[in-house]
């Protein structure tokens, strides 16, 4: 039988459409939906909650003439499937395929580009302004969830937009529940006002407030717009969904099907992937846990990536000592700075991306105040399918240039459990960065060493080119120098730390040899290999400093293995570029 998808390739096929067509074009979308990441993993449920929402809101405005904003964009699927990107939706987060989040160099619809979360008011509002200004009449709506709307930056942007006069329309797509479950005191207003027993909020930040209504049910929504759009002035609109909406299995466990990875359409059975090596993220929960059985006075810290960082067991162990504070970023830094200058020992688990978000707070309420916070930054380096917005490349140069802090990365499993230990023992800011994946540990160890901290090793010495590597990056060399015949010109130093540098070891090398190679796995911009270039220049060294991390430009979405290849800094990439020295 023929689909009503079939013929919908944008917005003005899709209004045609009676409305009585449209919860069959909705259930089609949603089995496009499961079939396509069935087998090419991505965000699931946040997807089929708003599928719905998208049919109405591209039937009802006139898109993309009419602004439409997603917050964190990874709800975006339905809207990409009927903005014209149906036919290569099998490319989704792919390699060349189209991206996993609104992109505007993408396609015409998507008016921003997102990823991180709670930026969406604050843009729709910019828009409006600028189109007041310009005396356009277009409609600016914008979409976000019930975890991204409580974040300081939405709330910055509502309390703007609340003041102003600007045709806006805020849509909070309320299916109480973030990635992991949600937290915070507004959950439980949320929740009062599902059940009519309480007055917004909205309305005392100066918006018109209609609510809570089915954002499920075409009816609900189509009279829900016809009402708001007679109505002058920022306006909220409160829908109630649920996530993973239409299919069993991630109505059930919404938290494990928010990005399921692969699976299996008929039994729900999610693909796992067989490998008997431990992740980096495994190894910080169970460290951190141990650590906490061993010292009450640690307390870990997660800005709403609770499962992300590996960190349930461990909530479930120390209910009371690790805090989830929601999309909050900002504010667990200075949460954890305050915990810090009480003596207690704060580990912060955070996306390196992520931690952008909180550079002032780092600065200005830890390291200003030498505060010992333990940065864990998490996700460091390429990501892989998540792209541009979400790769953690610029932490060691962010990082790097602030007074105080330590900046360091392990080469391997043990050096970071090592460095995680040497943590709370030190006085001062200490980051750590590790990356998404897998260590080359079977096992965990539960036995710890203090690191001596500024300290590089000399893993070989060599006779002509001496590389320096920061990171797990370091790991991947001592392969290849394995497979190279004349490896005896090589030198291999393993920089545990970025900062402070091992100026004495550093000084060797420089008078050993005449080629030095650094690498990272991270933006060459003010990187590790930088700081050594700082150094050599300084000692007048007359040698040859080659650079090897990620170039100046933002890199898109594919594999983490076709990221590297495309960079050069694979295995064999590497390899080539070293026999090719020699
Ligand atoms: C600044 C920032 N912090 C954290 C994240 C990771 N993240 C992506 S989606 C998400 C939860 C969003 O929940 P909600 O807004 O309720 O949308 P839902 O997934 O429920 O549709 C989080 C924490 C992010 N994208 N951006
Ligand atoms: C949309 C978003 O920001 C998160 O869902 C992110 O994709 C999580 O990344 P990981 O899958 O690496 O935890
Ligand atoms: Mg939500």
């Amino acid at each position: 039988m023929e689909k009503i998808l079939d013929n919908i390739n944008s917005p003005e096929g899709l209004r045609k459409l009676n409305q009585n067509q449209l919860p069959q074009l909705a259930h089609e979308i949603r089995e496009f939906i499961l079939d396509t990441l069935s087998v090419k993993a991505g965000h699931l449920g946040a997807s089929l909650g708003v599928v719905e929402l998208t049919i109405a809101l591209h039937h009802f405005y006139n898109t993309p003439q009419d602004l439409l904003i997603w917050d964190v964009g990874h709800q975006c699927y339905p809207h990409k499937i009927l903005t014209g990107r149906k036919n290569n939706f099998d490319s989704l987060r792919q390699k060349d395929g189209i991206s996993g989040f609104p992109a505007r160099e993408e396609n015409e619809f998507d008016t921003f580009g997102t990823g991180h979360s709670s930026t969406s008011i604050s843009a729709i509002t910019g828009m409006a302004f600028a189109n007041q200004i310009q005396h356009k009449t277009n409609k600016h709506i914008a979409v976000i969830g019930d975890a991204s709307i409580v974040s300081g930056m939405a709330l910055e942007g509502l309390n703007h937009l609340g003041s102003t006069d600007l045709d806006v329309l805020i849509i909070l797509n309320d299916n109480s529940i973030g990635i992991d479950p949600s937290v915070g005191a507004l959950k439980e207003h949320f929740f009062q006002l599902e059940n009519g027993l309480n007055h917004s909020v909205f309305e005392d930040f100066g918006m018109h407030y209609k609510g809570v209504i089915d954002g499920h049910n075409f009816d609900e929504l189509f009279n829900a717009f016809d009402e708001l759009n007679e109505i002058s002035g920022p306006k909220l609109l409160h829908i109630k969904t649920i996530k993973g909406k239409g299919y069993a299995q991630a109505e059930a466990d919404q938290v494990k099907w928010h990005a399921p990875g692969r699976f299996n359409k008929a039994t729900g059975e999610i693909s796992s992937v067989i490998n008997s090596k431990i992740s980096y993220q495994h190894i910080f929960g169970e460290t951190i846990s141990e650590f906490m059985r061993q010292n009450e006075n640690i307390v870990a810290i997660t800005p709403a990536m609770l499962s992300g960082s590996n960190l349930i067991q461990t909530k479930i162990e120390f209910p009371d000592r690790v805090i989830d504070v929601g999309i909050a970023e900002q504010h667990a830094v200075t949460f954890a700075a305050g915990l810090a200058s009480q003596g207690i020992v704060t580990y912060l688990a955070i996306y390196s991306t992520f931690l952008q978000r909180a550079y002032d707070q780092v600065i200005h309420d830890v390291s200003l105040q030498n505060l010992p916070v333990v940065f864990c930054i998490d996700r460091a380096g390429i990501v892989g399918t998540d792209g541009a917005t979400h790769h953690g490349f610029f932490d060691i140069s962010f990082l790097r240039s602030i007074p105080n802090m330590i900046v360091a990365a392990p080469m391997d499993e043990m050096d970071f459990q090592n460095l995680l230990y040497t943590a709370q023992f030190t006085e001062q800011p200490f980051s750590i960065r590790f990356p998404k994946g897998n260590s080359n540990a079977e096992v965990l160890s539960n036995e710890f060493e203090k690191i001596e901290i500024g300290k590089a090793i000399e893993i070989q010495k060599g006779t002509e080119i001496a590389i320096l590597t920061f990171g797990t990056i370091g790991q991947r060399i001592q392969n290849i120098l394995n497979e190279i015949n004349s490896k005896e010109k090589f030198g291999h130093y393993k920089f545990i730390f970025c900062k402070p540098l091992d100026f004495n070891l550093l000084g060797e090398i420089l008078n050993q040899y005449e080629t030095i190679i650094t690498f990272e796995d991270g933006i060459l911009n003010g990187g590790f290999g930088d700081s050594i270039l700082e150094y050599a220049q300084e000692k007048d060294f007359k040698g040859k400093i080659i650079r090897r991390g990620y170039p100046d430009e933002f890199i898109g979405h594919a594999s983490i293995e076709e990221l590297e290849k495309e960079i050069g800094l694979d295995e064999e990439a590497i390899l080539k570029f070293l026999i090719k020295l020699i």
